[in-house]
């Protein structure tokens, strides 16, 4: 199977199949200052919001590294990621169940006193839907930031360090162990408290705060709820598109909340978002091709500085010696597959999420 990739990397004689050395390069070294993972990476610009730590990411990081260099390294692989997606299929997903709830969802945030905006904490600007501030207005706002597990201290704080910085806070939680859920229902009720006060002035009864969950899919908006609850009122399973419908359920007497399904553009333009979205499974398998989406992540990955080429090449004991995606995925269809190229691909994606190279962001705030 020919991977679309296999365009971008041409091995430089037909006796040395694995010479990465020709790898096509980014033309051009121009500065990337329009690049779609940036332009799609605008910061949200009305979260009221909540919690997480205010300290710079270097200091305590996996990784040390020169501020510019790095922070030159993560512009230079968005522009270069560009590139690389340039020639490939176009990554869309768009599910029947989507098209049917996102139009309810719209109706339904009218009546939300906050709104939680879940994304994941690999791809916090990727995950964020571009129409979200347009629907939510003025609304209360509450950000998460969930598999806070999967991402290093210093991404953590270096998303922290950007979001504070905009006097956006935000809580970093995991939906699988429950951190950060307390807070988050404790948020929620004192955003919305004021609900109760004005009904109260209004010789109106009490009622329960209602706050809304919203996200990409597989992002952990089931999770967080379940985990909140204490019992699995909500579908999740690990893929993306499991809640189809939006489901009502009551955290005690205090707090409504409404579980709603992933929701995501109808046409993703920004398709280093979509591949992001892809290697993250935040988005149905069948929209992408993965041998394309492997050798991405494969480039990627050598570019990061807390992982690089040799975590590659000690997981599958196959030299990385260019930066060629395409061809180590064949390497290792060849040596671990029976060249089954689909399932070296795939290998590697779930290596990947399961964080055997680490655990890491793929995004880092833009400056
Ligand atoms: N490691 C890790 N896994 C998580 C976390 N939160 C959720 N998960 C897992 O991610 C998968 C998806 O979680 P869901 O809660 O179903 O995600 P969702 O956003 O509701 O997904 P959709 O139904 O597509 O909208 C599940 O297998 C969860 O166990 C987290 O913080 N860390």
């Amino acid at each position: 199977m020919a991977s679309q990739l296999s365009s971008l990397c041409l091995p430089n004689s037909p006796s040395l199949p694995f010479n990465f050395s020709l790898c096509r390069a980014r033309p051009s070294l121009a500065p990337p200052a329009a690049t779609p993972s940036l332009s799609s990476s605008s910061p949200p610009p009305s979260f009221q919001i909540v919690g997480g730590r205010n300290s710079g990411w270097r200091g305590t990081g996996v990784a040390q590294f020169g501020g510019d260099e790095e922070e030159a390294d993560w512009l230079d692989l968005d522009a270069d990621l560009c590139h690389w997606t340039k020639g490939l299929r176009t990554v869309q997903w768009y599910p029947g169940h989507i098209a049917k709830t996102e139009k309810e969802l719209k109706e339904q945030l009218k009546l939300m006193d906050v709104v939680v905006e879940v994304r994941d904490a690999r791809i916090p600007l990727s995950t964020t839907h571009p129409l979200m501030d347009s629907w939510l207005g003025t609304r209360k706002r509450i950000l998460v930031l969930n598999r806070e597990d999967m991402i290093s201290k210093a991404d953590r704080n270096a998303w922290a360090t950007y979001f504070t910085k905009q006097g956006i806070k935000v809580i970093f939680a995991n939906g699988k162990l429950g951190m950060g859920t307390m807070k988050l229902g404790r948020l929620a009720k004192t955003l919305a408290a004021d609900v109760n006060v004005k009904r109260r002035a209004k010789g109106l009864l009490p009622r329960a705060v209602r706050a809304g969950i919203v996200g990409y899919p597989n992002v952990g908006k089931s999770s967080l709820i379940n985990r909140l609850l204490k019992r699995r009122m909500c579908p999740a399973a690990p893929r993306p598109g499991v809640t189809r419908e939006l489901k009502w359920v009551h955290f005690g007497k205090d707090l409504e909340l409404l579980d709603s399904p992933g929701i995501i553009p109808m046409r993703i333009s920004d398709q280093v978002a979509a591949i992001k979205l892809a290697i993250c499974d935040d988005i149905g398998e069948k929209s992408y091709n993965v041998a394309d989406v492997a050798a991405i992540l494969v480039q990627m990955l050598t570019r990061i500085p807390a992982v690089g080429v040799g975590v590659l090449q000690n997981r599958y004991k196959i030299d990385v010696d260019g930066h060629c995606g395409d061809i180590f995925v064949q390497k290792v269809a060849l040596q671990l597959f029976n060249g089954d190229i689909h399932q070296a691909a795939f290998r590697i994606l779930s290596d990947f999420r399961k964080g055997k190279f680490g655990w890491v962001a793929l995004e880092r705030p833009p400056r």
